[in-house]
């Protein structure tokens, strides 16, 4: 038992250090402020009425609360702990599945790069299948070509080309030359090219053309003559014809041609234009022989086809000169010249030539292709070399091809002349796989042409063969002269052949072999526009 002074002491002790220690706790303390507030009063009761008892009883309550408390607060604590690594759990899985995703998105780049590279050798595949079946449609119509060409040229036809047909060929002596071009005068000449000069001449009673090759090389007399022979038997209707040779002198022996070569009536504008019919008429005999050539076995190629190799009989029926010419004088000429074509070729010139062989220096038939559709753009237009594709080309695009086509031919028929337009500017091609087939394409177009074109061509040459007055022919050249000129001897000759007959030397009349009294030429007009007139009619 305590006594009295003790228990005052405790109680004193009560009151001076544990109420201000619970007045404290209850300012700190998060209780809800109406039970905050009924604490406080209970203990200022308890102070007020100084009940130990009370007092104790309250503390007693207070430290069993507090405890609870601090045991809620305890498991609170373990709550949040366990929430805390919950928490850092799913932060580490979100790593992981971040870390995932990155991969996967590499993982998908990756795939849509292959996926575009994939796409795009699909479709390079898909373009070489294209370009493949192209190529094999190609050789199919090739092959579909080739097969109806012995048709068509079964059917053209007016070729003889069996091997059994027999020539005989002539091999003539340089004494019969010589006299034949009267020594080599120049009124006798017709021209010079690449390799030689031309003449006319009268060789065992026939008009023919004689071609000089040049003399040097190596080639023996029984090779060049075996050559020739080779070459006078591909004939055609629409291949000058060659007639003999002269090993000794190396010349050709060819038909003569009186209308000239295509490239002075494309040039000449003195001469009365060629009407349309005839422009077509010749474009269709060019494509007969070609196709003859390249169907040969083995196959022909031209190789140096230009207006001036086109010539003109009396009927204006076209035949391509100078086939094999460049094998013939390959043996002469300097050995490391391997292209004939190109040797001292003028710029003019190199315009027919096909612009894949001046690249590869390889010769195809459709080099010949090539240049026949620059003839083809000649004859329709009459315009000179230089922007001729270009400008048919516009035209046809502007729907208007009347601006570039000759008019001076006649009425064109617009429709078929524009289809063979189209083929020409094909034929023109830089390419040579882009070029049309002769058979199946060019000629074609033209087969229709030939009736009309046969007709009025018979038109013409029967009003050109209506025997012309005498005094209207020249004594030189036996033919109607376009130019007349009045010598000292008081006769008409045409200028060229009196001049030529002149410069050669000559001091006599050709017509009484007297001597001229002085070299003089006068223009005969009354003559020349009876001619015309004449020509008119
Ligand atoms: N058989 C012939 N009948 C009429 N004229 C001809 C005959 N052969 C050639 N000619 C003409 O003779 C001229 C000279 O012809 P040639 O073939 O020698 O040269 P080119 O064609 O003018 O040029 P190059 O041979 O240099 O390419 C040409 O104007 C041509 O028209």
């Amino acid at each position: 038992m305590l006594d009295s002074n003790t228990e005052a002491k405790q109680s004193e002790k009560v009151k001076s250090e544990l109420i201000p220690n619970v007045l404290k706790y209850l300012d700190s303390s998060d209780m809800e402020d109406t039970e905050n507030v009924i604490a406080r009063t209970k203990l200022t009761d308890l102070l007020i009425h100084e009940d130990d008892e009370a007092l104790q009883n309250w503390r007693a309550k207070e430290i069993s609360r507090r405890k609870e408390v601090e045991e809620q607060l305890a498991r609170e604590k373990q709550d949040v702990l366990e929430m805390k690594n919950q928490r850092d759990k799913i932060i580490c899985e979100l790593q992981m599945v971040r870390d995932q995703s990155s991969a996967l998105k590499n993982q998908l780049f990756e795939s849509k790069c292959t996926a575009t590279e994939l796409e795009e050798k699909f479709l390079s595949a898909v373009d070489l299948l294209i370009s493949f079946k192209e190529r094999r449609d190609k050789l199919r119509i090739e092959h579909a070509n080739a097969v109806r060409k012995v048709e068509v040229l079964a059917k053209i036809g007016e070729a003889d080309t069996t091997s059994s047909y027999v020539v005989e060929f002539p091999a003539f002596s340089f004494m019969e030359i010589n006299e034949a071009t009267h020594d080599f005068d120049q009124s006798w000449k017709i021209g010079e090219g690449r390799y030689g000069s031309v003449y006319k001449g009268l060789l065992r009673n026939m008009l023919v053309a004689i071609k000089m090759l040049p003399s040097y090389g190596c080639q023996s007399l029984l090779e060049f003559q075996h050559q020739v022979e080779v070459l006078s038997r591909v004939r055609h209707p629409n291949l000058l014809t060659l007639i003999g040779s002269c090993a000794e002198s190396k010349s050709l022996v060819y038909e003569y041609l009186n209308n000239g070569s295509l490239a002075s009536h494309l040039a000449c504008k003195d001469k009365t234009p060629l009407p349309w019919q005839i422009r077509i008429s010749i474009a269709t005999n060019i494509c007969s022989a070609l196709i003859f050539l390249h169907s040969s076995d083995p196959c022909i190629i031209h190789g140096n086809l230009k207006p001036s190799k086109v010539l003109l009989d009396a009927n204006f029926v076209a035949k391509l000169g100078d086939l094999g010419i460049t094998s013939l004088v390959q043996h002469s000429v300097d050995s490391t010249d391997t292209s004939p074509v190109l040797c001292n070729n003028s710029h003019e010139n190199l315009a027919y030539v096909d612009p894949e062989y001046l690249d590869t220096g390889k010769l195809r038939p459709e080099s010949d292709v090539y240049s026949f559709g620059i003839i083809l753009l000649q004859l329709l237009t009459g315009r000179p070399l230089s922007g001729l594709v270009r400008d048919m080309r516009c035209a046809l695009e502007k729907e208007n091809i009347k601006t570039v086509l000759d008019l001076s031919a006649g009425e064109w028929p617009l429709y078929q002349t524009t289809q063979l337009a189209y083929l020409a500017l094909r034929c023109c091609e830089k390419t040579w796989l882009n070029r049309p087939d002769l058979v199946s394409e060019v000629w074609s177009v033209l087969k229709p042409f030939r009736t009309i074109c046969i007709d009025r061509r018979q038109e013409l040459t029967s009003k050109k063969h209506q025997r012309a007055p005498s005094h209207f022919v020249c004594p030189i050249v036996q033919e109607v002269m376009e130019d007349p000129y009045i010598a000292a001897d008081g006769f008409t000759y045409e200028e060229e052949a009196i001049r030529g007959w002149l410069d050669s030397g000559h001091d006599t009349s050709p017509m009484t072999n007297l001597t001229l009294e002085h070299t003089d030429l006068v223009p005969n007009y009354a003559l020349h526009n009876a001619i015309r007139e004449w020509q008119q009619q």
